[in-house]
């Protein structure tokens, strides 16, 4: 697998240092990406390049801060993004928590509406119809899961397509599905784990490629996005007779089951690329928070055979969160280009 691989970069501490020295998000005179690094878990023979999601997100994040400034200085409008919380899910909280953080740091203007868990459907399509109006929202986010009594497809279906930028609206999925019909946006994680790809060097084109998982907001679209990109794909789920087998003949794992560590290291065809997209929380007296995360790839294992891995935590969840920000710039423009959408 051919890869722009760079191992002489700035070490972790010396990014750190740069990092402290200067503003989060101002926007750097060079915006590249260091995206490879050393793994230093793995032995030194055969040890994977680590695929730093978190340095990558924060570069793309810098590019859309200053995007930002630009679209001010010209419209006097920032982007807008809405997130609807139902309930009190810890997890939940934490991740719209760090997404108005994100907002805020990139120069946008966020909303937040937080409704109690047993609020009715009706009061959450109330608060999706308030959004979809707004021309200051740019963007809408409905947080999953939403409690049972809600059905999630039909608060979904009711996003404004031109403001769905979780991608999850089915007419934004099916027109990834079709072959010469684009989307007007595509799903956070899976779009996030392209970028990753795409931006470590690795080429796609006539590769084998294995899905680990085939939900509508991951593995579905991972695998249409691979495939999209002339890679040859297999899907596995909680039905595929011998999962093992499929991701052994694969020169791309995306691993996206919810299953802790499922996709040991002796699966890993030598040299593949590795994207974990689990998040797994593991009782872990000696940590910190009492727990401690996971992926859905034996991370150790999988360093002595792949030529590059996504790290859990600092892979592909920050990239979801700069792909979110992406997109929701990217639909502010075309929606302040044309206001009467
Ligand atoms: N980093 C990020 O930004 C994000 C991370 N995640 C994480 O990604 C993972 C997947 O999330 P999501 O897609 O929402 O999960 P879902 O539970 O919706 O889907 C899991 C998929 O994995 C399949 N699966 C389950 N068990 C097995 C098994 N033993 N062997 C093979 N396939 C299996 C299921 O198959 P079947 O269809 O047959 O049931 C299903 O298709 C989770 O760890 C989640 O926390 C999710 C979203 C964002
Ligand atoms: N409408 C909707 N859209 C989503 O995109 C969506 C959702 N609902 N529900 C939940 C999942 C999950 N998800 C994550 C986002 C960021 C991280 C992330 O940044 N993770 C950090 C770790 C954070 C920590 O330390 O806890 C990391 O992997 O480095 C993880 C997971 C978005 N999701
Ligand atoms: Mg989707």
């Amino acid at each position: 697998m051919s890869m722009a691989m760079q191992t002489r970069g700035p070490s972790v501490a010396q990014r750190r240092g740069a990092a402290a020295a200067r503003p989060p998000l101002a926007p750097a005179p060079l915006a590249r990406s260091r995206a490879l690094r050393v793994c230093a878990a793995a032995p030194v023979a055969g040890a994977a390049k680590i695929i730093d999601g978190k340095q990558i997100a924060e570069d793309i994040r810098r590019e859309i801060a200053a995007e930002v400034a630009a679209l001010k200085a010209a419209t006097g409008k920032a982007p807008g993004l809405a997130v609807v919380l139902v309930g009190a899910r810890k997890d939940s909280e934490t991740y719209v928590r760090s997404k108005k953080k994100a907002c805020a740091e990139v120069g946008f203007e966020s909303f937040g509406t937080d409704l109690p868990e047993d609020a009715s459907e009706q009061e959450v399509l109330d608060v999706v119809a308030r959004y979809n109006a707004d021309p200051n929202v740019h963007g809408i986010l409905v947080q999953l899961p939403l409690p049972k009594h809600i059905d999630e497809q039909r608060v979904l279906d009711a996003i404004s397509i031109t403001k769905d930028v979780d991608g999850f609206h089915p007419q934004n999925i099916g027109s990834l599905a079709m072959r010469g019909r684009s989307p007007l946006y595509v799903s956070c994680t899976p779009k996030g784990c392209l970028e990753l790809l795409k931006r470590s060097g690795v080429e796609l084109k006539g590769k084998t490629a294995a899905v680990v998982g085939r939900s509508n907001i991951v593995g579905l679209p991972v695998a249409l996005l691979l495939q999209n990109e002339d890679a040859t794909v297999t899907m596995v789920h909680s039905r595929t007779p011998d999962a093992a087998e499929v991701v052994r003949r694969a020169d791309v794992v995306v691993a996206a089951c919810g299953r802790a560590e499922m996709v040991r290291g002796d699966w890993i065809k030598p040299g593949a690329v590795v994207i974990d997209v689990g998040i797994n929380a593991v009782d872990d007296a000696a940590a910190k928070r009492g727990y401690r995360l996971v992926g859905d790839v034996d991370f150790k294992g999988a360093c002595e055979r792949a030529s590059a891995i996504t790290p859990v935590p600092g892979g592909v969840g920050p990239m979801t969160i700069a792909m979110l920000l992406q997109n929701t710039l990217e639909g502010a423009k075309r929606q302040i280009g044309a206001p009467a959408n």
